[in-house]
């Protein structure tokens, strides 16, 4: 229920999504187009950790001036941007590792994942761009009720979908 002093979804960013390449983007697009289904503002900034050292600084810097409240930092190979991102701020950062590079993920994932205690990423799956926005939304949900209804109708789409499915495969199977 939206209470009368519910914080509303304000119209400026409230996820930032860094990832290391526009090679990326086929994947981390999909972080931005779920929470767009959500109802949440977000903006995408190619950075990288290695390469762009200072524009990842300068993006933080403003992020944290224009009021960003959670961020995802997305990357294949050696992925070092969450965990530099999650050096720089106290926010939530969520850790999207990519599978594009000749590992298919495991090095993008490991060195995602494997933090150091006291700098907290928290990592999805390999390529797993949808839960990376679920878990901002989640985030956001506690302070935001229309976020967290937008969540609890997404929950019961995907339930509706998934029964779909299954009735279908077993009259398929018939
Ligand atoms: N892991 C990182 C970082 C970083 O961690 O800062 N910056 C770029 N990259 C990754 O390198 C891969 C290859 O990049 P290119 O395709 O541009 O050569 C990409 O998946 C990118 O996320």
């Amino acid at each position: 229920m939206i209470t009368k002093n519910a914080a509303a979804v304000p119209n400026t960013s409230l996820v930032g999504i860094l990832t290391g390449s526009p090679n990326d983007l086929p994947i981390v697009g999909k972080v931005r187009d779920t929470l767009a289904e959500l109802g949440i503002p977000c903006e995408i900034v190619i950075a990288s950790a290695h390469r762009t050292p200072d524009k990842v600084l300068a993006y933080l810097e403003r992020a944290h001036r224009e009021g960003v409240q959670v961020f995802i930092g997305c990357a294949g190979l050696a992925a070092h941007l969450a965990g530099v991102v999650a050096g720089h701020t106290r926010l939530p950062v969520i850790g999207l590792p990519l599978g594009n590079g000749p590992l298919t993920g495991l090095d993008s994932l490991l060195s995602t994942v494997q933090m150091p205690p006291g700098v907290p990423v928290a990592t999805v799956a390999i390529d797993g761009a949808r839960n990376a926005a679920m878990l901002a939304a989640r985030i956001l949900a506690l302070k935001y009720p229309a976020i967290d209804k937008a969540l609890e109708m997404a929950a019961q789409q995907e339930r509706a979908r998934y029964d779909q499915t299954a009735d279908e495969a077993l009259v398929a199977l018939q």
